[in-house]
């Protein structure tokens, strides 16, 4: 696949300070359309601000990024049209129903109509719904809130998923399935933005790119990361960037350059 003409996500020099506080250090990213795609790094490394940025909910400080072709500082409701974002927390209204909550995002995307409905029907029927269409979010089980969130992410066929720890706390079969979902919307053409500190689901994307300090410093297959770091897995890629991140900072506190 050629990166660069179908890219989904391209980002160039992409900055966000806080004042003194540089969160992303001018980022060039390159997304392929259908990737499964980890961004990884230490807490504090910068991956929730480049999201942000992504979705338009942050204003970068210089540098340029594009989502599906558009620019997120000047169209930033296309690109919210474009894009799908499941969080930890799953973000679900136990009150509703399945299908409630479905209609609610759905809705909150910009879908309506007899598109929705359709749209709506195709996909219960695509990611298994159909037997809990009636019951209340709040009273499924881990695997099945995860799977309705995910339906809730991608009703409106999005470009660009996020995936914010996307199987945390779910057991391993309702992870394998969850998986299997996550490639075939891959397949489909949707690229999937994961971001995870858990090792199972990083070896899971297809390529990774590191971040610390909010710098791209590592970036590729997980195969290649760890080759890149001299590493043995990539467990040892996050053990060895936190101790880096955390000597850094300690010397920064006492005065000293590192
Ligand atoms: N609104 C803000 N104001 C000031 N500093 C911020 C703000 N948002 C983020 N930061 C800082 O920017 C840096 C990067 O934060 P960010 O949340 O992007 O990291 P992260 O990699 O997502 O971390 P985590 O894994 O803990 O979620 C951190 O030092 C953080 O404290």
């Amino acid at each position: 696949m050629n990166a660069v003409s179908s890219a989904v996500v391209r980002t160039r020099a992409l900055r966000k300070a806080y004042g003194d506080l540089v969160a992303v250090a001018g980022l060039d990213l390159e997304i392929a359309r259908g990737e499964v795609f980890g961004l990884l790094g230490p807490n504090g490394s910068g991956k929730t601000t480049t999201i942000r940025m992504l979705c338009g909910l942050v204003v970068p400080t210089s540098g340029t990024a594009e989502v599906a072709g558009l620019d997120v500082e000047t169209n930033t409701e296309g690109v919210r049209r474009r894009i799908g974002y499941m969080s930890q927390r799953y973000g679900l209204y136990d009150e509703l129903t399945v299908a409630e909550n479905l209609r609610f995002y759905s809705s909150v995307y910009g879908l309506v109509g007899h598109d929705r409905e359709q749209r709506l029907a195709d996909h219960v029927e695509s990611l298994g719904l159909g037997s809990r269409l009636q019951q209340r979010a709040g009273t499924l089980s881990g695997g099945w809130k995860q799977r309705l969130a995910l339906a809730c992410a991608t009703a409106h066929h999005p470009d660009l998923v996020f995936l914010d720890e996307p199987t945390a706390g779910v057991d391993p079969a309702a992870r394998r399935t969850f998986w299997e979902t996550i490639y075939q919307l891959a397949r489909e053409g949707t690229t999937i933005l994961v971001t995870t500190h858990y090792m199972d689901e990083a070896e899971r994307c297809q390529r990774l790119a590191f971040l610390s300090r909010g710098h791209l410093i590592g970036l590729g297959t997980p195969a290649e990361v760890v080759k890149q770091f001299n590493a043995e897995t990539i467990e040892d890629v996050f053990v060895m960037l936190q101790q880096r991140d955390e000597a850094d900072a300690a010397m920064a506190a006492t005065g000293t350059k590192s």
